[in-house]
């Protein structure tokens, strides 16, 4: 679906839905784009673990999740973040449906590594056949980043790598990974526009926490067809964009 566009929200961006975010989606929906968004919530999952006393772990941007930090992701992204969400784009008239990977099995993942991450998965398969009959529907799927094995067990998935998989399957004309950054700093400046290359090339020490696996995925989002990987802190503006460019010869 080429006309598709997806966002995703991360932690703070999602709690900060501001007018000009909602004016942006209706202007998409009125020139017939389908849109879709993931959310992320990974600073919520942390203050619930802290509550709970369970120890908080983060390696290379992906939470070490075992059984009881798996129940807890379940339960604040499916059961808190995600109807915060929803509702707040009920409000604004948008029809949605929040989603997790259990609703007709929508997204299928393998392990990362179990040794070193326990219950943490990236996606493998997205069901692009479900997605377009809501998208066809005109519904904006609203979806939580995890996944179930083939043995039906959940995983953790980073909401960037579950963003930019859905990106990748619908094809998706762009796909804007909204953070609480403006995009990419590399040493005191702000990058605007960066080919593959040179946004591969930067994780070798520019980039530090969730930064790792966003441009990590979103250099794969565009290496699998998806024109223009924004990453910003508003959806008016571009921040940095990650993009094909042809080399001419
Ligand atoms: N080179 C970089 N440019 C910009 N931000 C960076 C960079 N390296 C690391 N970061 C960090 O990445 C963070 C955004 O990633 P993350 O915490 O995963 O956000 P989100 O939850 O929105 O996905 C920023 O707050 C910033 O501290
Ligand atoms: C495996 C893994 O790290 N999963 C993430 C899922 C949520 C997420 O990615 O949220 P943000 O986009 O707000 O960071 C986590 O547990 O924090």
């Amino acid at each position: 679906m080429t006309d598709s566009i997806v966002v995703k929200l991360g932690g703070v961006a999602g709690k900060n839905l501001t007018k000009q975010f909602f004016e942006k989606i209706h202007f998409w929906k009125n020139q017939g784009k389908q849109v879709v968004v993931v959310h992320g919530g990974g600073n919520d999952v942390s203050r619930m673990m802290q509550k709970l006393n369970i120890q908080v772990k983060i390696v290379n941007g992906l939470r070490v999740t075992s059984k009881e930090a798996l129940d807890v992701t379940k339960m604040v992204l499916i059961g808190q973040v995600q109807p915060n969400i929803t509702n707040q784009f009920l409000e604004q008239g948008l029809p949605v449906v929040g989603l997790n990977a259990a609703d007709q099995h929508c997204l299928i993942g393998d392990y990362v590594d179990q040794a070193v991450y326990g219950n943490v998965g990236s996606v493998t398969q997205v069901n692009v056949p479900f997605f377009e009959t809501l998208l066809k529907d005109d519904i904006i799927p609203i979806i939580a980043p995890l996944a179930l094995t083939e043995f039906n067990q959940w995983l953790n998935v980073n909401a960037d790598d579950t963003a930019c998989k859905i990106a990748e399957s619908l094809k998706a004309e762009s796909l804007y990974l909204l953070t609480d950054v403006p995009g990419i700093k590399v040493a005191d400046d702000w990058i605007d526009n960066l080919s593959l290359e040179e946004a591969a090339d930067l994780k070798h020490g520019v980039l530090t926490g969730g930064m790792i696996p966003k441009v990590e995925h979103a250099v794969s989002a565009v290496q699998k067809g998806v024109r223009n990987v924004h990453i910003t802190d508003c959806i008016h503006e571009t921040g940095t964009t990650i993009s094909w460019v042809e080399v001419r010869v």
